[in-house]
């Protein structure tokens, strides 16, 4: 990793319907850093990490990577980036070890070993026979995760990766990013929970975002009225 492979947010603006939901959002998050997204249920963190995966659009700004726009990357970008959303796409009646062959085979065929690798990374490994069906939600969860430690991309972005995972589970997951972490990776991830990293962690919180663009819009409004007043 260079440290020009940066990912920028420039200026953001998302709304969904005609709500606007934050806007003026710009942050830089380099190799080896992760930007921790926070803020109240609705203040838009799943709308943030979606536009930063190119699925949803903004309503203004944009989000590049390596100093380009990355709606001109298209596939370029999105072969860098590893997305585990809330829908995480495990397959019920699949084993373990088959939810991420089938996970994987996007980018051509993958040993047995590294899925073993995979599912021992988030302590899986003695389940990988079984249909996904029998797990609980915190091990459906660490399944969705073990596509972290088996695809190599290089920008994680997470949503709620801690959500049903015990104190054990989240040491689990911790590791695995602090990893990624030192070894140049990119993550940006949203949680409800706070998690100690050994790595360098930001955070922005949406509920500020908001509340900072309501106080520039009071002002120029403010502004403008004054502006009006003399010039009456
Ligand atoms: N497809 C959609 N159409 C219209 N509004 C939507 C859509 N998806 C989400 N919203 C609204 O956008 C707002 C932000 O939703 P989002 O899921 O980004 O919030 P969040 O911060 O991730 O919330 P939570 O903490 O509850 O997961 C919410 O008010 C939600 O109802």
């Amino acid at each position: 990793m260079k440290a020009s492979d940066r990912l920028e947010i420039r200026d953001l603006c998302c709304t969904r319907g005609d709500r606007p939901l934050f806007s003026g959002l710009s942050r830089t998050v380099r190799p080896g850093e992760l930007l921790h997204v926070v803020g109240s249920n609705g203040s838009g963190k799943t709308t943030l990490l979606r536009t930063l995966c190119g699925l949803s659009r903004p309503a203004e700004g944009e989000i590049r990577w390596k100093g380009r726009a990355v709606r001109e990357l298209g596939d370029e970008y999105r072969a860098d980036l590893l997305y585990v959303g809330h829908q995480d796409g495990v397959q019920g009646e699949l084993t373990l070890a088959e939810n991420l062959r089938a996970q994987a085979c996007l980018e051509g065929p993958t040993e047995p070993a590294a899925i073993e690798a995979a599912l021992e990374r988030v302590e899986l490994a003695a389940r990988g026979r079984f249909p996904a069906k029998i797990l609980s939600q915190g091990q459906h969860r660490r399944l969705a995760l073990a596509r972290l430690a088996l695809l190599e991309r290089v920008i994680w972005i997470l949503d709620e990766p801690f959500t049903a995972l015990d104190t054990k589970s989240c040491r689990v997951v911790t590791r695995l990013l602090d990893e990624h972490l030192e070894g140049g990776g990119l993550v940006v991830l949203s949680s409800h929970q706070e998690f100690e990293l050994a790595g360098r962690a930001s955070r922005i919180d949406l509920d500020r975002v908001r509340a900072a663009a309501k106080t520039r819009r009071s002002s120029a409004a403010s502004a403008s009225a004054v502006i009006d007043h003399h010039a009456t």
